[in-house]
């Protein structure tokens, strides 16, 4: 049996901070709908102490923030958006349309179309998080959406020179500098400035994701991409304490309700990584935040063999799974609910966060049980068509439909069959009856 070494001192997800979060985040997205640009105004100058008449960044501010950056870290963001498109035009290339003739004379196909407008967060508050906008900028586009607006909240008290020039090289068609719920709100709803997209994406904090998730339905969205998770998998043939702790608190400085788990049977590395995890928030400049994660979200479970340790992660599906153990293959084969697998010791989160090119964007809060994270076909409608190219087969469709119809009770749909048994099988049908068996 699965026994805690470290239990969080917070229990996560409390409903009484999510109501809170719900409730602010109502309130706001109210005040949007209602007075549009206006609220929008005086949201990001109390929350962000940013206020501008347009919140639209000009290509002249977008090439100032370009010239800031070091020709290093231009050709470094070249790189990281190199990768993810790479990965994303495999992953499209691997989505087919489909069209086939199911019965003789029945034609039925799929195809998939890229959403019009999107709008992609990138969340700033904290870190700058550039590598946001490869996510799902560049993602959008490598799918074909035409309109792609984008926007991060100011760090610093200006636009993020490093986020805004992510953007522009991923494509966007608009920048705004513009944050958390003010900016999903007004792209999603639309001001007297900001025209409205059809679907919103991107990670942000807990008011940025509530937001997302209460704008579903008016606007499509791209999952539940919340605070960030962490799980690792670990034993002393894949991994020691040191690579351990380090993995574990290199994702908990995201925040502080950010959960990093170790799950592994051998007790002498649990405790020897929770040892290590000690020494190096002495020395980590983020420490503040992650310690704050790994005392309230932070666990040590201890398993007994791969089976358990899988079990148990299916049980947590965390955002990501850090996999370093005798058998990494293993968990590969039998895992099912995670957003993204980091198998080896070799790679981890932080390559697929910045780099490697997979998404960053991916579920949490136990939405890996339902999706995968962002990628290039969550910005594509799988759409249907079909025709019939033979008068018989019409006839031969249109005898079954007419009585499925009539079992239902739906006469005006039983009668749409029936005219074109009629007309294309030469039956003579009463009016708006089951076409008998032949
Ligand atoms: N799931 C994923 O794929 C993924 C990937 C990367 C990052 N993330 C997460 O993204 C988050 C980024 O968070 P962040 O805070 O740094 O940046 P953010 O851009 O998401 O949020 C900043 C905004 O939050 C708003 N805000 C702050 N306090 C508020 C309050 N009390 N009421 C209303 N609005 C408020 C402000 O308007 C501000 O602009 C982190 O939690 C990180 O873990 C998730
Ligand atoms: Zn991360």
């Amino acid at each position: 049996m699965a026994r805690h070494l470290k239990t969080a001192a917070a229990a996560a997800g409390k409903p009484e901070a999510d109501a809170g979060v719900r409730a602010t985040v109502e309130r706001l997205l109210a005040d949007i709908a209602a007075r549009g640009d206006a609220a929008v105004r005086e949201l990001s100058a109390k929350f962000d102490g940013w206020d501008r008449d347009d919140f639209r960044l000009t290509d002249a501010e977008i090439r100032a923030c370009m010239a800031e950056l070091s020709a290093q870290d231009l050709e470094d963001i070249r790189f990281a958006q190199a990768q993810v498109r790479n990965f994303a035009e495999h992953q499209r290339a691997a989505l087919r349309n489909v069209e086939v003739e199911t019965l003789p004379g029945v034609v039925l196909g799929h195809k998939n179309i890229p959403v019009n407008s999107v709008g992609c967060y990138v969340p700033g508050g904290k870190y700058p998080l550039l590598a946001s906008a490869h996510m799902s900028v560049l993602t959008a586009k490598v799918a074909g959406v035409p309109r792609v607006a984008t926007c991060a909240p100011p760090y610093g008290g200006r636009p993020a020179p490093a986020i805004v020039a992510a953007q522009h090289l991923a494509g966007a068609d608009v920048i705004y500098c513009l944050g958390g719920v003010q900016a999903v709100g007004a792209m999603a709803l639309g001001t007297e400035r900001i025209p409205a997209v059809d679907m919103l994406v991107g990670p942000g904090n807990a008011y940025v994701a509530e937001a997302k998730r209460q704008l579903y339905g008016r606007v499509g969205i791209d999952l539940f991409a919340g605070p960030t998770e962490t799980l690792v998998i670990a034993d002393r043939a894949g991994a020691d304490a040191e690579l351990c702790a380090t993995d574990l608190l290199g994702q908990a400085e995201h925040g502080p309700t950010s959960p990093a788990i170790l799950l592994t049977d051998d007790e002498r590395l649990a405790r020897e990584t929770m040892a290590e995890v000690e020494r190096l928030l002495g020395i980590l400049p983020t420490a503040e935040i992650a310690r704050r994660a790994w005392h309230d979200h932070g666990e040590v479970i201890l398993c007994d063999g791969l089976e358990e340790m899988a079990r148990e992660a299916d049980r947590i599906a965390s955002e990501h799974v850090q996999v370093m153990t005798r058998d990494d293959d293993f968990f590969l084969r039998a895992m099912t609910n995670y957003g993204a697998l980091f198998l080896g010791p070799r790679t981890n989160v932080s390559y697929g966060d910045k780099v490697i090119g997979t998404n960053h964007t991916l579920p949490t809060g136990l939405a890996a049980r339902y999706t995968g994270g962002l990628w290039v076909g969550k910005f594509l409608k799988t759409v249907t068509y079909q025709r019939v190219l033979t008068d018989e087969a019409s006839a031969r469709i249109g005898a079954v439909c007419s009585r499925l119809c009539m079992l239902e009770g739906f006469a005006g749909h039983a009668e749409q069959a029936n005219v074109r048994v009629r007309r294309y099988g030469g039956r003579n049908v009463p009016y708006a009856s089951a076409v008998p068996a032949e």
